[in-house]
């Protein structure tokens, strides 16, 4: 039993979809999923990735009877999000999925100032659309197919808050949380249960991609948390998807953000919130502060920087 006497969602003889669940944080949760008796389905593009997760989800079967199957696909259109979605179910005797778990995204931090135009775009496609899309599609099929099933977008503590370096994927996160908190009352008509997970910093694959591209001032000030690794995150998500918590985190920090930005969007218990917001409300302001310091000490080193690569007149 869960909050309010809910019973607590058991993946057992499920049918999971994980979206991005070759590699991080998808083929953690596809895993725990195995490991706790539910059929899965992944949708990654690189091919090689998707057979080796499938590989390792064998290793950790537990019953002769469950699924596991993979297609690739890239899910940044409306058009792939829904043939994909069809590949699985049609992979599944013709079954709409239980649980769509949305973990594909990835991001690529620099300075606002040397984004291209298509790195913005492709900003909203890997933080928002790619997520976006799938739950499109599977809302349409779930209402069709009169399914009673849940959708778990995959945000960030960036989708609460931002920072320095982050301007092509911290606003779609920020948008995913708009979508899912809509989603949320809209999908009450059909019985969909609607979730979204906030993680902290994850030692993922995509981690180490987008160290390759993240201003070093972005990292310094990354350093205040301590991450997670994907098998972490992926219980806290796990844990908080089976509790029915609308908005699920996994560490501290953004447990403070979740309560200080909460507005309608559902909590915990008041009086936890009501704590962890006060408490916000007098330290959120002095890290402001020592952030603002470091962004104004970095000033000279970012001149060099931006001479360096033909970006000041
Ligand atoms: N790592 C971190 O610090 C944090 C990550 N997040 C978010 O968590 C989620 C998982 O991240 P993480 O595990 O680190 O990432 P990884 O890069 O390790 O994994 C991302 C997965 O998504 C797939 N994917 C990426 N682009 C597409 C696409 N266009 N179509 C289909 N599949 C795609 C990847 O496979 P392939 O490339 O083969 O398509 C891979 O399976 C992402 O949404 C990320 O934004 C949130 C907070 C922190
Ligand atoms: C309560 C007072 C203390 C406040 C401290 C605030 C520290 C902020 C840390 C920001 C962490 C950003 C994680 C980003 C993860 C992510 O999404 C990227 N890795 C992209 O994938």
């Amino acid at each position: 039993m869960s909050c309010f006497g809910k019973r607590t969602w058991d993946p057992k003889g499920k049918h999971c979809y994980v979206t991005g669940g070759s590699t991080g944080l998808g083929l953690a949760l596809s895993t725990l999923l195995v490991q706790q008796g539910a059929d899965v389905s992944i949708v990654a593009r690189n091919e090689k990735n998707l057979k080796a997760a499938i590989e390792k989800l064998e290793t950790v079967r537990q019953s002769k009877d469950q699924k596991f199957a993979y297609y690739s696909y890239s899910l940044t259109s409306a058009r792939e999000s829904q043939e994909a979605l069809q590949a699985v179910i049609a992979g599944h005797n013709g079954e709409t999925p239980d649980g769509v778990f949305l973990c594909a995204g990835g991001s690529k931090p620099k300075f606002f100032v040397e984004m291209s135009g298509e790195e913005l775009v492709q900003g909203m496609d890997m933080g928002y659309w790619v997520q976006a899309w799938t739950a499109w599609a599977a809302s349409k099929e779930m209402a069709r197919t009169r399914k009673k099933g849940k959708i778990c977008f995959v945000s960030s503590t960036l989708g609460y808050m931002s920072l320095i370096g982050y301007a092509s994927y911290s606003p779609a996160k920020h948008a995913l949380r708009g979508l899912a908190d809509t989603l949320r009352f809209e999908l009450q008509l059909y019985n969909i249960d609607v979730q979204i997970f906030f993680p902290c910093t994850m030692y993922t694959p995509g981690y180490e991609e987008e160290n390759k591209t993240k201003p070093k001032i972005t990292l310094k000030l990354e350093e205040s948390d301590s991450g997670l690794t994907a098998e972490q995150a992926a219980h806290a998500m796990l844990a908080g998807i089976k509790d029915h918590h609308s908005h699920i985190t996994g560490d501290w920090i953004t447990t403070v953000f979740r309560a200080s930005t909460k507005g309608a969007s559902p909590g915990r218990f008041f009086l936890k919130d009501w704590a962890l917001n006060i408490f916000g409300c007098i330290a959120l302001p002095i890290w402001r502060m020592t952030v603002d310091r470091e962004i104004n000490g970095h000033v000279a080193e970012h001149e060099t920087y931006l001479e360096e690569r033909g970006l000041r007149a």
